[in-house]
């Protein structure tokens, strides 16, 4: 994967860019060849010679025409590969972050993934719309000038060229630190946005809580930072340009030196004298915009580089099995079952439990125990640090995912709506359906009136009103979506929770009668959320440590009872 900047640019739209090397090509022939005929207009005017000049005239008159229609398709073509790279790039970046493991999204702040995407695919962008042209037409125009040169004459070629490695050494030397210290300002921004992202996403808390002087001086910290880092690199950057105006210089003074003395002794003509000057100016061209090539490479190569952490991540690894026994009598198994986060505390501790078939089983414990741990393992998105997990009788390892999870249908506690229509953001959940089975399914779940009363109907965009949807109405919409799945397993995980109790519980009606012969899970902290299930699974420190109906639970005086008691007060229990 990691073969390096120049590479990635190589293997994209070889026609393309073959096409756009020829075309550098016979530009920088024809703007050399320009310089030759410069040379001969000169000398036939001073040799009074009009039959030439106007030969040479017109030659010069139909390449220039030439020239432009070559121009113009080469620009084209640089721009037309530009873009294609850049939009290969995003999308190759948008495939992935569909692919990598949920532990890699999970690792990085938001605000971080927006800095690579927007910041390094425009320093790619920067490299690709100022230097690549240079790239190809810069060597080109070099050698043929060279070549003239020579022709010209080869004692002030070689005198010229005695200072350009010299130039070409300093240019590399001073554009190093540029990079370093663009990859630290580029990560101070990254922590800058991500402050941003978290200010916008916690604004309510941190009007609430007055945290307004707190995130003020949070954002000081980081943006002075971040300004630090940047005057380091623009330091850098300033030093440059003076650099380069010395560079340049150092041919002409070669010239005014050697150049009239052979002039004077007859080696060279005056026309070529004045050519060879506009053959200064070709090579000093390079030593010009070599530093700002490499200045750009190098932080498009380091933006790429970032970019690649993502191109590279590790993708989740799907098996094959995309059909199962329906008669399989167990849906759900964990066998000895542990599983830490990145190598960190265990969270689930040999865990073992079985699922039967249309068993309604709840899984309750205090919060932070490892609830959504176990859903999202049978989700396949975190694989066990030790341990199996069947689902719907295939090892986990075995099933290929995308099939597993569409048998799989789950409702979540904090709900995403895309900014899509109300009808398209249900209809996720299964597109095989029409509006009037979209709207039925609606009315089960308590959504149907305030999709029609405060959203203005199924066909209205969620958008902008998507802060204003109260996160009742997002878990109802979210519990449409999850029972028009045509799945084999529900999962509810906290998905009620932002529901008054009277609510809750017709729509928990409901949804037990739709889901009689399902398999339905649900995780839950209110216990009033669990009476119908079947049987009730009580985790404590990563460990299952009962399982059992409410009845027996409650009779056991276990952890169980701990909690409802805990919940309900002592004397309400009745037990
Ligand atoms: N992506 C993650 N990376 C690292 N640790 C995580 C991650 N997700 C959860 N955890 C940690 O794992 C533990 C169990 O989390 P989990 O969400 O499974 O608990 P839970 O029982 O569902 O909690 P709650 O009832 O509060 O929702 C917690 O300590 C949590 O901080």
């Amino acid at each position: 994967m990691r073969k390096g900047f120049i590479y990635s640019i190589l293997r994209k739209n070889l026609s393309l860019l073959l096409s756009i090397i020829l075309l550098s090509l016979m530009v920088a022939f024809i703007n050399i060849y320009f310089r030759n005929m410069e040379r001969y207009l000169i000398d036939f005017v001073l040799a009074k010679n009009l039959e030439g000049f106007k030969r040479v005239f017109l030659t010069v008159l139909l390449i220039s025409i030439v020239r432009i229609f070559l121009e113009y398709v080469k620009a084209f073509n640089l721009g037309k590969f530009a873009e294609k790279y850049m939009n290969e790039l995003r999308l190759d970046i948008g495939k992935k972050l569909t692919k990598v493991n949920l532990e890699f999204i999970e690792k990085r702040a938001t605000g971080d993934f927006i800095s690579n995407l927007s910041n390094d695919l425009s320093l790619i962008q920067n490299f690709l719309n100022s230097s690549l042209g240079d790239i190809f037409y810069q060597p080109f125009v070099f050698i043929f000038g060279v070549i003239l040169a020579f022709q010209i004459s080869w004692k002030l070629t070689l005198f010229t060229f005695v200072i350009i490695p010299i130039c070409i050494y300093l240019s590399i030397i001073i554009s190093k630190p540029v990079e370093k210290y663009t990859k630290k300002q580029q990560d101070e921004y990254g922590n800058v946005n991500t402050l941003v992202q978290d200010t916008l996403s916690g604004i309510t808390v941190i009007k609430a809580f007055n945290l307004k002087s707190e995130m003020v001086s949070l954002f000081d910290e980081k943006i002075k930072r971040a300004f630090k880092e940047g005057l380091r690199s623009a330091s850098f950057e300033v030093i440059l340009d003076p650099m380069k105006e010395i560079i340049s210089l150092s041919p002409f003074i070669m010239m005014f030196l050697f150049g009239g003395r052979l002039v004077i002794s007859g080696e060279i003509s005056v026309g070529g004298i004045i050519s060879f000057i506009g053959l200064i100016n070709i090579f000093i061209a390079p030593m010009n915009v070599l530093p700002n090539i490499i200045n750009s490479y190098r932080k498009a190569k380091a933006a790429l580089e970032r970019i690649w952490e993502i191109l590279s991540a590790e993708e989740e690894r799907s098996g094959i099995i995309n059909e199962y026994d329906p008669d399989c009598p167990y849906v759900v198994e964990f066998e000895n079952v542990s599983f830490s986060y990145d190598g960190a505390d265990y969270i689930l501790k040999d865990v073992s439990f079985k699922i039967k078939k249309e068993e309604k089983v709840a899984i309750v414990g205090e919060s932070g125990g490892g609830k959504s741990t176990i859903v999202k393992l049978i989700l396949g998105l975190y694989k066990p640090t030790k341990g199996h997990i069947k689902v719907l009788g295939i090892d986990l390892n075995e099933w290929n995912l995308s099939s597993l999870r569409g048998r799989i249908s789950v409702a979540n506690q904090d709900v995403y709506l895309f900014p899509e229509s109300v009808e398209e953001n249900i209809r996720y959940g299964n597109y095989n359906v029409d509006n009037k089975k979209i709207e039925e399914v609606s009315k089960k779940v308590l959504a149907y009136d305030f999709i029609i009363s405060d959203l203005g109907g199924f066909d209205k965009e969620i958008g902008e009103r998507a802060l204003k949807i109260s996160g009742g109405e997002r878990q109802r919409i979210a519990l449409a979506r999850f029972l028009l799945k045509e799945a084999d397993i529900f999962i509810m995980d906290e998905a009620t929770s932002a529901l008054d109790s009277n609510t809750e519980a017709q729509i928990q009606e409901t949804l037990f009668e739709k889901l009689k012969d399902k398999t339905l899970i649900v995780i839950a902290h209110r216990y009033s959320s669990i009476k119908f299930v079947d049987r009730i699974l009580v985790i404590e420190d990563g460990k299952i440590v009962e399982d059992g109906t409410h009845e027996y639970l409650l009779k056991k005086k276990g952890v169980y009872y701990k909690l409802y008691s805990k919940q309900l007060g002592e004397v309400e229990l009745g037990v």
